[in-house]
């Protein structure tokens, strides 16, 4: 069996590329196959544990398992981490809750872990507020925002209480709190600036936590993202991963491990501009794609996502507190959910996972026992109904309706050109051939809200040829389910508002498709994922995602009342051929529906 090696740099058959051969070989104890290739110029050494092998030409080696002989997993076992495991800020509201979650870390001594950090608590909201007053307040009091001083009380609280010198944050609190009069002195915080603000609680956590583990004697590393390879856009305040990321941040976290290994703790939510070099971050929430874009960059067994609540739920249980744990979703389902504003998920959180085939598992840091949800690229959705209700509130909708005669040619086109042009997105959709109604999608801004400017403009460019109504205050109620049960989904929803008295004032339903697996096959999917992946090719099915637009002061009720009726009465034991609610917290295979 043989292990690959690539040789940026090198001919495969160089004198070089040979003693890199050799010396690995002589490393393992044995002789070994090796599968050469060569790339790009030159850089200067390959190291790996200690061993540093010096090419005469100059070379740089990235080791890579081709099959999982006894031979490679001992290359593996040197060089490989196996999974990442992301901390949000509620897992990292204070000092206590950092050495629970070392605690945690650490009990799990079988895995070599990548960590992936948000602020601590509401780091970033405080940031953010502090950032919104010092516009206004004048540079002379910037020092006293109070929210600065939340921020300087609890980080400095932090270090006292994990017994790590203040030293390691209050070099980045000084600088806060210059940037924060420069911000007052401009009267002016761009999306730039704004995410330089935002990125110190990420860069004052990670610090933080790295230096608790190395004082517990477990070597950490940490990292800022946008200095080690995290490329985006400059789309500052929302910027979008680029593919350059990948193998610039493999090889740095390799080459940094086979120097010296140690645990890297990376800043999560954080990249550099490609353009602009300056730092930039991922939207809300945008750790969570950090942790997937490392998953896959390294090729990881499993991304781990370490929550405050017990997996992805059946709806949002500020909502509602009677929400249960989903076991099991597929990437597009959770996709759907995040994009249709369950906050539990980044929207783009599951692209690089579902690229990289690696399952997602989100658990409770609070309950690190509970089984949590699994994500995958298919389950079994013989049995599923409902999954999961999402709520989007605050958002604004349109009715468009032309202007021109019946049948008026290219109508809908010229609505979409328009948003193509504002850069605006859309969520919803609903037409006839001469109206449509449709909901904006607010997530590109950091308010969630477009701005009354942005809507204003795009109302003036829609009436050059229609009639607009601009409703705002509107809810989307999302379900998402199993489209094969579309209409019983749709029946027993509309009979829910029907009785509760509300108006459905528009309602759109979209598929997409996910692999799906008969039920028999499902026990073994998590081991054998390719196994399961050749079993899942012949059984293609369609998950569902159905809106309805309500007003926004009926939304939570709304979704208070069909949760009861999808997931609390009993409707699935009336339903022929769909996994009953089970009393207890079991896990049944659709993950659609569990009793706890
Ligand atoms: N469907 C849902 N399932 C689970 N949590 C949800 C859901 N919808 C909204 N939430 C909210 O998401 C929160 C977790 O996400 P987030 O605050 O981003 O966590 P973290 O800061 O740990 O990354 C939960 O505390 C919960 O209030
Ligand atoms: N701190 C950032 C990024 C993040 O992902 O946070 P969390 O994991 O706590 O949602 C935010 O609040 O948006």
């Amino acid at each position: 069996m043989a292990v690959a090696l690539r040789f940026p740099g090198l001919a495969r058959e160089s004198p070089a590329a040979l003693a890199i051969c050799a010396a690995a070989s002589s490393k393992l104890g044995r002789e070994q196959d090796f599968v050469c290739a060569s790339a790009r110029p030159a850089a200067q050494c390959w190291r790996r544990r200690g061993l540093v092998v010096r090419c005469q030409t100059g070379a740089a080696a990235v080791l890579r398992n081709e099959e999982a002989t006894p031979a490679a997993a001992a290359l593996k076992a040197h060089t490989g981490f196996t999974v990442v495991m992301k901390f949000g800020g509620s897992s990292l509201a204070s000092a206590d809750r950092m050495r629970e979650v070392a605690d945690l870390i650490l009990s799990f001594p079988e895995e070599t872990p990548v960590i992936v950090l948000s602020a601590m608590g509401k780091t970033t909201n405080n940031l953010l507020l502090a950032g919104e007053k010092a516009v206004s307040c004048g540079a002379p009091k910037a020092s006293e925002i109070p929210e600065l001083a939340v921020i300087k009380d609890l980080h400095l609280r932090t270090t006292d209480e994990l017994g790590i010198d203040r030293s390691v944050v209050s070099g980045l609190l000084d600088e806060l709190e210059q940037l924060l009069k420069g911000v007052a002195m401009m009267k002016e915080l761009t999306h730039r600036t704004r995410d330089y603000l935002v990125s110190f609680g990420e860069c004052m956590s990670t610090r933080i936590f790295a230096a608790y583990l190395n004082k517990l004697g477990k070597k950490a590393r940490q990292y800022d993202a946008f200095d080690i390879g995290f490329i985006t856009t400059d789309d500052f305040t929302n910027a979008d991963i680029l593919e350059v990321t990948y193998p610039a941040v493999a090889k740095r976290l390799h080459g940094d491990w086979m120097d010296e290994p140690a645990i890297p703790i990376v800043t999560g939510f954080l990249g550099k501009g490609c353009k602009s070099c300056a730092v930039t971050t991922l939207g809300r929430g945008g750790s969570d794609l950090t942790a997937t874009t490392i998953g896959k960059a390294l090729g990881l067994r499993e991304i781990q996502v370490w929550k405050d609540v017990d997996g992805v739920l059946t709806c949002d249980p500020n909502i509602y507190a009677k929400a249960i744990p989903v076991p099991y979703l597929t990437f597009d389902e959770a996709a759907e959910l995040a994009y249709f504003g369950a906050q539990v998920l980044h929207p783009q959180s599951m692209r690089p996972a579902r690229d990289g085939d690696i399952p997602v598992r989100v658990k409770n840091s609070y309950n690190r026992h509970a089984p949590g949800t699994v994500i995958t690229k298919a389950r079994d959705m013989s049995k599923s109904i409902l999954t999961s209700i999402v709520l989007k509130s605050n958002v604004t909708m349109l009715d468009i309706v032309s202007t021109r005669m019946l049948g008026q040619y290219g109508f809908l086109a010229k609505v979409f050109s328009i948003f193509e042009d504002l850069g605006i997105s859309v969520d919803c959709v609903a037409t006839s051939e001469v109206s449509i109604s449709l909901t904006l999608d607010p997530s590109k801004l950091w308010s969630r809200e477009l701005i009354q400017q942005e809507l204003d403009h795009v109302v003036e460019e829609l009436e050059k040829f229609a009639v607009v109504h601009l409703l705002q205050r509107r809810s989307i109620i999302s379900l998402i389910g199993n489209v094969q049960r579309s209409s019983l989904i749709l029946e027993k929803a509309f009979n829910v508002l029907r009785r509760k008295g509300v108006n459905v004032q528009m309602i759109s339903q979209g598929a997409s498709k996910v692999l799906s697996i008969p039920h028999h096959h499902c026990k073994t999917k998590i081991k054998f994922q390719c196994t399961f992946q050749r079993v899942v090719a012949d059984f293609v099915l369609m998950q569902v995602n159905i809106s309805l637009v309500v007003n926004d002061s009926e939304g939570k009720e709304c979704v208070q009342a069909l949760h009861s009726a999808f997931f609390e009465n009993g409707f699935m034991s009336e339903v022929e051929g769909a996994d009953v609610p089970q009393n207890g917290a079991s896990l049944n295979s659709n993950g659609a529906i569990y009793g706890n």
